[in-house]
């Protein structure tokens, strides 16, 4: 069955930035699962292997699953506005269904990555977060929008297609209280911007999730170091899904979907083609570390600023 909610029932529970940790009492440990997909032109297929991966996550016993940026739909002006879905009208809209139905079947939280959303006649790129009663618990749209031209290398403009989101997760008592903790999203360059990720520290995040789809010419040198950097600085897990490099489109995708711990290391990561990770999480990590390591403790506000 599916659970319905409407993204105006979200409760909007703005917390503290100093508000502290708070590991879920129920849990500290549990397996998080990454679906690394191949993406056609065909959005019906596109949502079945979604679908099949997120069952095949929780079969290895994930709690949590992550999609990656633009999972049911290349990566490409082609099909942005052609695959666009209206999640205000949830019910016409099969991404919202098959999500809301997943989560709830399953009894997990999904992270479902990004999709083209219509919305006010402007297209976003969004993530919406489904908990384990199939209920709406966040929605994030793209805040930096991917705008890069190095002659002979790559000219890449996004905000010729999308708006950019100017709103942060609205998060929801249930959800940061359900078993996988406090989470936090950025899609893909949401990634380069150290301010967003210490914003959810501040929040009491446990762990950022950041669906992306990096390219070829930013990736290798880039994608890992920047999860690892998120997660040193803020002390705090990292979670990166991205699509297969063999997605449709003229986009050559970097993958390497990753998880990253709280003291920066790796602690699960793939290659470039379809696969699915399968990874512990273990709260208690953010603890030790942060008591071994009082980074917000030795931080020179004074410093910083009064310049
Ligand atoms: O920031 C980058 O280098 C890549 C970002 C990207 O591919 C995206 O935001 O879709």
């Amino acid at each position: 069955m599916m659970a319905s909610s409407t993204s105006s029932s979200i409760e909007h529970i703005m917390l503290a930035a100093s508000e502290q940790l708070q590991v879920p009492s129920n849990i500290t440990k549990f397996k998080i699962g990454l679906c690394q997909l191949s993406v056609t032109s065909e959005k019906n297929h596109n949502l079945a292997c979604a679908c099949n991966s997120i069952k095949a996550a929780v079969k290895c016993g994930a709690r949590l699953v992550v999609l990656s940026e633009m999972w049911n739909c290349p990566y490409s002006n082609d099909y942005f506005a052609k695959f666009a879905e209206d999640f205000e009208n949830e019910d016409a809209s099969p991404t919202f269904s098959m999500l809301s139905e997943a989560a709830c079947s399953h009894g997990i939280t999904i992270v479902g990555g990004s999709v083209p959303e219509s919305s006010d006649g402007q297209l976003y790129n969004t993530s919406c977060v489904f908990g384990p009663d199939g209920k709406l618990k966040a929605k994030h749209r793209k805040v930096h929008l991917f705008d890069i031209e190095i002659p002979g290398d790559i000219t890449f403009k996004e905000s010729d297609f999308f708006a950019a989101g100017d709103n942060q997760p609205l998060w929801t008592q249930q959800f940061f209280n359900a078993d996988v903790g406090r989470i936090g999203i950025g899609i893909c360059h949401d990634i380069r911007f150290p301010e967003l990720a210490a914003l959810y520290r501040g929040k009491g995040a446990h762990i950022i999730c950041y669906p992306g789809a990096f390219n070829i010419s930013t990736g290798e040198l880039l994608w890992e170091v920047m999860q690892r950097a998120r997660a040193a600085d803020n002390q705090l897990f990292v979670a990166t899904c991205s699509p297969s490099r063999d997605s449709s489109g003229s986009y050559a995708i970097w993958g390497h979907s990753t998880l990253v711990g709280p003291s920066g290391e790796i602690i699960a990561t793939s290659g470039h083609e379809e696969t699915l990770v399968v990874a512990e999480i273990d709260y208690s990590k953010i603890e030790l570390q942060r008591k071994g390591l009082p980074l917000d403790k030795q931080k020179r506000a004074d410093i910083y600023l009064s310049r």
